[in-house]
């Protein structure tokens, strides 16, 4: 057998360097570099490899573990799973915070490939600094906690280990129905000891992205249901932006005029314009997505996993027969459906072949609920704040935007900022988002003038991802501006790798709308008859020793400023346009600071959301929001 003696770290950095995808017969180097933030738990041993020889492998600094391994992901998720990359952290604390990153990865089956330190396998030192020790079972690190959290986990605990560990690790990874996050924990010691490893072991492995075909019968099944429907509507998933499949889903509804409604992860798969396309469908959907889902007979789900914020919890379609196209099983099956399990461009193709001269019966109900939409999105973009303002979140702090803007010193409505920057960005620049109440308006709001240019972490809604994700999609696309939309609570979270995107010369734009508070948050606990608490950014108040004082103010623009970055205080729309012009011409990185009014972002159109409300208490609000629940889960599917 001819070997070559590595260590572990070089014998990884020398694997990952000879891994490919193929898709579509296309070729490509599936691991573009790697994230690292060096501590003693990775620096000498895999941080030794990467400097001696990391090959073709780019290798960055993060600034958090989480941040970085959030902006591998928004890579993966740009690169529609064909190109990822990898994270090395050091042990304990490291290792711990990316953990989250793991979740939300995994929630959103994105590969992702995490490269925790360990702790000693010899055990030799124990306890070593940041070691945690469980008493009962000295085998448990912080590692640990991946696995709940991982598609694949492993730890090489001796050097040989690497090679079943990285084979399975890029079988998960490039696995289309079941990827997601793979942690591969690394003992410090491990990482340095050097074994002969088989020279097959790096040759160049080609892992083929493979296209699962239906079986002939669920293709008829999945045939004989439509027939027997008047009214289908498709939902566009994730897995067509995957799977590019967009040119097939438009394909099989323009031929049978099957409108369709978009989930977050599949939004932007196809133009907002095209005639067929009613926009984001359920708890944050629109107008006209959530009534023609409403009176569909028959969901067609492509490549969507059925959150509850696509199907608003069970409540959207509760009466309509479903069938689903879907490369995982597992997906496939939920809401009892007839499942095709395949690649959704694949199954398209099948099922459009058998159709013959299917056509629904809609008449102008499409076009009509389009246009219904376009007249509230033209009055979502004109709200203004003025004499007799009634915010479109009504009825909860009418009596405390006055202080709002006083203290603001601006009147903006996000309704109307949203529109602007809409209007304003190239028609191919990209958004990104993930948490707050940002997600809804731009599921709702955001037209998308070209294709793969709404990039939405909605699997977990990580608060933070945002400008993580902005750097790891503006390393996927060079070529685009990339806009991170946040909310004031997602960028205290977590807003670090912005230095990152200075270092690296790769701008990114901030729009940051601040309203001083867990706004959507607000908006759930007033809407269910809870009062303002512990939503809002207000001092302590010495008088009633609650968080019911001043409203605090924050200058993001002036701190951004310290990092280096071009930033802009907004508030007025002539200001937000001047901004948004300037930020388009700048070479770094940039901030847009707009204090907006609370309360004015969209609301709910046609949907409801599920929530844990309390059965008993002494507020009647409460006791009232729970017989809402009541009866709008009586109407929701049960399972
Ligand atoms: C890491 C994380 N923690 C908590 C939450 C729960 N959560 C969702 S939105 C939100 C508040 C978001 O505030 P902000 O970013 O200011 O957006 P706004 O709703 O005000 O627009 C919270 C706490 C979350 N999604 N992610
Ligand atoms: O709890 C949540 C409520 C949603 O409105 C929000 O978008 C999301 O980030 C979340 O975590
Ligand atoms: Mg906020």
């Amino acid at each position: 057998m001819n070997s070559i003696r590595l260590t572990t770290a070089q014998a990884l950095v020398r694997f990952l360097n000879a891994q490919y995808v193929e898709f579509d017969g296309k070729q490509e180097r599936f691991i573009k570099g790697i994230f690292t933030i060096f501590g003693h738990g990775n620096v000498v041993g895999l941080g030794q490899a990467l400097e001696e020889n990391p090959g073709d492998l780019e290798v960055y600094q993060g600034r958090n573990e989480q941040g970085m391994a959030n902006a591998a992901m928004a890579f993966a998720k740009q690169k529609h799973r064909k190109q990822i990359m990898a994270c090395t952290s050091s042990v304990g604390p490291g290792a711990a915070n990316m953990v989250t990153s793991a979740a939300t990865a995994t929630a959103n089956n994105i590969p992702v490939l995490l490269l925790p330190g360990d702790v000693f396998a010899t055990r030799q030192p124990d306890p070593v600094l940041q070691q945690i020790e469980q008493t009962h079972n000295l085998s448990i690190s912080t590692n640990d906690a991946f696995r709940a959290v991982s598609k694949y986990w492993d730890r090489v605990s001796r050097p040989e280990q690497l090679m079943s560990a990285m084979l399975n690790a890029m079988r998960v990874l490039t696995n289309p129905a079941d990827t997601g996050a793979v942690t591969i924990g690394l003992p410090q010691d491990v990482q340095g000891e050097a074994w002969n490893f088989p020279v097959s072991f790096f040759e160049k492995r080609v892992h083929r992205i493979e296209r699962r075909q239906p079986s002939l019968e669920s293709i008829k099944d999945a045939v004989k249901l439509i027939q027997s429907k008047k009214k289908p509507l498709l939902i566009l998933g994730g897995g067509v932006r995957y799977s590019e499949a967009a040119d097939a889903l438009v394909e099989f509804s323009e031929r049978f005029n099957i409108p369709f409604g978009e989930t977050q992860a599949g939004k932007s798969a196809v133009e907002s314009s095209h005639p067929l396309n009613l926009g984001g469908v359920g708890v944050t959907g629109n107008l006209a997505a959530n009534q023609i889902a409403k009176d569909a007979d028959l969901i067609i789900g492509v490549g969507t996993r059925f959150t509850d914020f696509t199907t608003g919890s069970k409540h959207l379609f509760a009466e309509a027969d479903v069938l689903t196209i879907n490369i995982s099983e597992f997906h496939a099956a939920k809401l009892d459906a007839v499942k095709v399990v395949a690649d959704a461009k694949v199954g398209l193709n099948a099922i459009s072949e058998e159709l013959g001269p299917y056509k629904t019966a809609y008449e102008s109900e499409i076009t009509d609920a389009k246009q219904a939409w376009q007249r509230e999105l033209n009055r979502l973009y004109e709200i203004k704040y003025g004499e007799g303002f009634k915010p479109e979140i009504a009825g909860q702090l009418d009596d405390k935007l006055p202080e709002y803007v006083e203290v603001f010193g601006s009147q903006l409505t996000q309704t109307s900022v949203l529109g602007f920057v809409n209007h304003l960005v190239d028609d191919h620049a990209i958004v990104v988002g993930a948490a707050g109440s940002l997600p809804g308006d731009l599921q709702r709001m955001w037209v998308s003038k070209t294709r793969n240019t709404y990039h939405m972490e909605y699997g977990y809604s990580c608060m933070g991802y945002e400008i993580a994700g902005a750097l790891g999609v503006k390393l996927a696309e060079p070529e685009r501006e990339v806009y991170a939309m946040t909310g004031d609570g997602s960028y205290l979270m977590l807003h670090t790798e912005l230095v990152t995107s200075l270092q690296e010369g790769k701008k990114i734009n901030v729009v940051l709308f601040d309203n001083s508070g867990f706004g959507c948050i607000n908006n759930l606990q007033m809407g269910n008859g809870m009062g303002s608490f512990g939503t809002e950014f207000r001092k302590r108040n010495p008088e009633t020793g609650k968080m019911d004082g001043n409203i605090m103010t924050i200058d993001f623009a002036k701190v951004a400023e310290g990092y280096g970055v071009k930033t802009y205080s907004v508030r007025t729309l002539e200001e937000l346009k001047a901004a948004l012009v300037d930020a388009k011409n700048q070479t770094v990185s940039t901030l847009i600071d707009i204090k907006v009014l609370p309360k004015t972002m969209s609301d709910g159109y046609d949907s409801w959301w599920n929530v844990g409300v309390a059965e008993v208490s002494e507020k009647e609000s409460i006791q009232q929001a729970f017989e809402d629940k009541k009866i709008n889960l009586d109407k929701a599917r049960t399972y």
